[in-house]
C-alpha cells in the first residue's frame, strides 16, 4: 500500500489531472463513492460538516451520494466563501438537490443532536497552521456529540498534520477514518491511535501501477508480503537456500547465538553455521539443525585462517547479537566483514545487529567494507550511535534520516520500532504489525536471525528486511490474541505456519 503525506496527495492529484487527464470533480466524486461504501445501510440520519477546501468538496458531494439514497441528510456549512472550485460545484449541487443546509453555530447542537452519524469534511491533507476560533469550537462539539454518535473523517481526522501525526491545536476524535489513495505517514504517529479509529485506505479510480513511479514508500500488507514470495523449485536442494554464517553468543550470551540460529532454521535457510565459543555445548542441544565453529577465545589468531574458509564457503553472514565488544570478538568482526565474494564469485550479504553496530560506530572505516551488500538492524540508540543524532531528533524526523543514512552509506537500514523503517534510501517501507508485548530480550536477534535466513533464500536485501520485519511482528500479533507476554522462543515455534499462511492465503 502506499504510503503518503500531504505534499504526495497533491503530487498525485496533479499527475492524475495534468497526465491522465481525469478531471479533478470526478476524482472528488469517485472518492465520495468509496467512501460511502462502508457506511453501514442501516444508518439513517447523518450530519455532514464541511469545510471550505477539497476536503468539504468530499463531504458536499458524499451528501450528494448519501440524500440520493434516500437517507435524510443535513449540511453543515462552515464557510461558503472562498471555496476551493470542486468544493463550490458540489455545494451548488447540494443547494440545488434541496439538501437542507446549515450555517449558523448555535444550530450545531440541535443537529448533533438529531443525527447518529457525524461525517466531517473540515479538513484533510491542506490543513497548514494551528486550529483556533470558530473552527476549534466547532471540532470541540464533534468531540462532544461522539459520545453517543458514530463520527467519520474524510481522509484525515481533521486537526491531524498528515505528514507527521502532530494534532494542530485540536483534532476530531473519529471513529472511522476513511483515506484516500496512501496510507497517511501521519497515521504511524503512535500518540494519536485513538483519533483515527479504525483506518480504511480507499481508491478514487487511480490504479497503483499508474501511480507508484511518483512514490517509493510503501506500508507493508499482507498482498505485498505475499507478491514478494520466490516459489520454491520441486527439485530444490538444501543448497540452492543459503549457506547462512552467523556469528552471534559469547560466554553469558550464548542464548542470542541460539536464537539468531534457531530463527534462522525455522525460517527455511538451507545450511545454518554459528561461529562460536569451543566451550558452548548448548548450540547442539538448542538448534541440532545448525551446526558450529569452534573458536578458541584465548589464541583468536589461531581460528581466523581456517574461518576465511568458512565465509568463502557462505553466502550471507549475520553478525553481532551478544558478541560484546572485547577485542577478539572486534578482530573476528572485521575478518568476516573483510572478504566481498565467495568461492561461487558471488557477493556475500552481511547482516549487521546490536554488538555489530557498536563495534561500527566506533570504527567507522569499516563501513568501506560493508557498502552494497548489507542489512543494518539498530534499535533507537544504536542508530543514534550510529548517526549522532538524539533519539528526539530521530523520533521527529525518521524519514528523511534513516533514508539519508542508508543513501550515504550504500546499505539496507532496518530502524526497529512502532511501525519499523526498512530503507535503502529511494525505497522505504513502514512495517505494519508487531506490539508492545513482545518487547523483551532476544526479539531482535530472533529478527536477525529470520532475516539473515532470507537472505540465503536469495530474498533481495529489501525485500528480506520487510518480510523479516513483517513476519516477525505478525506472529506476536497472532499470539497475543491468545497470549499476554510473547519472546523469541514463541516467535521462532510459529514462524513457519505463519509464513505459509502469508505466502498461501
Ligand atoms: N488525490 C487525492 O487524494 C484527492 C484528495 N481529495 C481531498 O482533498 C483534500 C485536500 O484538499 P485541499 O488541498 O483543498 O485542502 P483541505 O484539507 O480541504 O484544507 C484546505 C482549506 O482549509 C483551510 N485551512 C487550512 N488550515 C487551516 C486552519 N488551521 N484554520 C483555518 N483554515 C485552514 C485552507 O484555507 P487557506 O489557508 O487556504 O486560506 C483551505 O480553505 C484531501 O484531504 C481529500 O479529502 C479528493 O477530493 C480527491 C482527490
Ligand atoms: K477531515
Amino acid at each position: 500500500m502506499l504510503l503518503g503525506g500531504n505534499k504526495t496527495t497533491r503530487k498525485i492529484d496533479n499527475f492524475a489531472i495534468n497526465n491522465l487527464k481525469i478531471p479533478s470533480i470526478v476524482l472528488m466524486e469517485n472518492a465520495a463513492i468509496s467512501f460511502v461504501k462502508h457506511i453501514d445501510e442501516n444508518e439513517d440520519n447523518f450530519l455532514i460538516i464541511c469545510g471550505k477546501g477539497n476536503n468539504g468538496g468530499d463531504g458536499y458531494a458524499i451528501a450528494r451520494q448519501l440524500f440520493s439514497k434516500g437517507k435524510n441528510v443535513k449540511i453543515f456549512c462552515i464557510s461558503n466563501e472562498n471555496m476551493s472550485n470542486d468544493c463550490m460545484i458540489n455545494y451548488e449541487i447540494c443547494k440545488n438537490m434541496g439538501i437542507e443546509i446549515f450555517y449558523k453555530i448555535e444550530e450545531l447542537d440541535k443537529l448533533f443532536f438529531e443525527c447518529n452519524v457525524v461525517i466531517e469534511g473540515i479538513f484533510g491533507t491542506g490543513l497548514n497552521s494551528e486550529i483556533k476560533g470558530i473552527y476549534q469550537e466547532i471540532i470541540q462539539k464533534i468531540n462532544t456529540a461522539s459520545n453517543n454518535k458514530k463520527v467519520y473523517s474524510i481522509d484525515i481526522p481533521s486537526g491531524i498534520n498528515g505528514d507527521t501525526g502532530e494534532i494542530m491545536g485540536i483534532s476530531v476524535k473519529a471513529d472511522i477514518t476513511i483515506s484516500f489513495v496512501t496510507y497517511k505517514k501521519g497515521f504511524l504517529n503512535s500518540k494519536i491511535k485513538d483519533f483515527l479509529g479504525k483506518i480504511i485506505i480507499e481508491n478514487i479510480g487511480l490504479n497503483e501501477t499508474s501511480i507508484n513511479h511518483l512514490l517509493k514508500e510503501y506500508y507493508l500488507t499482507p498482498d505485498m508480503i505475499k507478491s514478494f514470495r520466490i516459489k520454491r523449485n520441486e527439485d530444490s536442494h538444501k543448497g540452492d537456500f543459503g549457506k547462512v554464517l552467523i556469528f552471534a553468543g559469547s560466554s553469558g550470551f550464548y542464548g542470542a547465538g541460539n536464537i539468531v540460529a534457531k530463527s534462522c532454521v525455522r525460517t527455511g535457510a538451507g545450511l545454518t553455521t554459528v561461529i562460536t565459543d569451543k566451550n558452548n555445548f548448548s548450540l547442539n542441544v538448542f538448534v541440532p539443525e545448525a551446526m558450529s565453529f569452534p573458536i578458541n577465545f584465548d589464541n583468536i589468531n589461531e581460528n581466523l585462517e581456517k574461518l576465511e574458509n568458512e565465509i568463502l564457503n557462505s553466502d550471507v553472514i549475520a553478525i553481532g547479537p551478544g558478541i560484546g565488544k572485547s577485542e577478539q570478538a572486534f578482530l573476528i568482526f572485521e575478518k568476516l566483514i573483510s572478504i566481498k565474494k565467495n568461492n561461487k564469485g558471488n557477493t556475500i550479504k552481511l547482516i549487521l545487529d546490536a554488538d555489530a553496530l557498536n563495534l561500527l560506530s566506533e570504527n567507522r572505516k569499516l563501513f568501506e567494507k560493508i557498502r552494497n551488500r548489507s542489512i543494518l538492524t539498530p534499535h533507537l540508540v544504536e542508530f543514534s550511535r550510529l548517526t549522532g543524532f538524539s533519539t528526539d531528533e530521530i523520533n521527529k524526523n525518521r524519514f528523511e534520516i534513516t533514508k539519508n543514512f542508508a543513501k550515504k552509506y550504500e546499505i539496507i537500514l532496518l530502524l526497529k520500532g512502532k511501525n519499523t523503517i526498512i530503507t535503502n534510501g529511494e525505497e522505504l517501507f513502514a512495517n505494519s504489525t508487531g506490539n508492545s508485548h513482545m518487547a523483551n530480550g532476544g526479539m531482535g536477534d530472533c529478527l536477525t536471525g529470520i532475516i539473515c535466513s532470507l537472505v540465503g533464500q536469495k530474498y533481495d536485501l529489501m525485500k528480506s528486511a520487510g518480510i523479516g520485519a513483517y513476519l516477525h511482528g505478525k506472529i506476536a500479533d497472532e499470539l497475543v490474541k491468545k497470549q499476554y507476554i510473547v519472546n523469541a522462543s514463541h516467535i521462532i515455534e510459529n514462524i513457519s505456519e505463519c509464513i505459509l499462511n502469508i505466502f498461501q492465503n
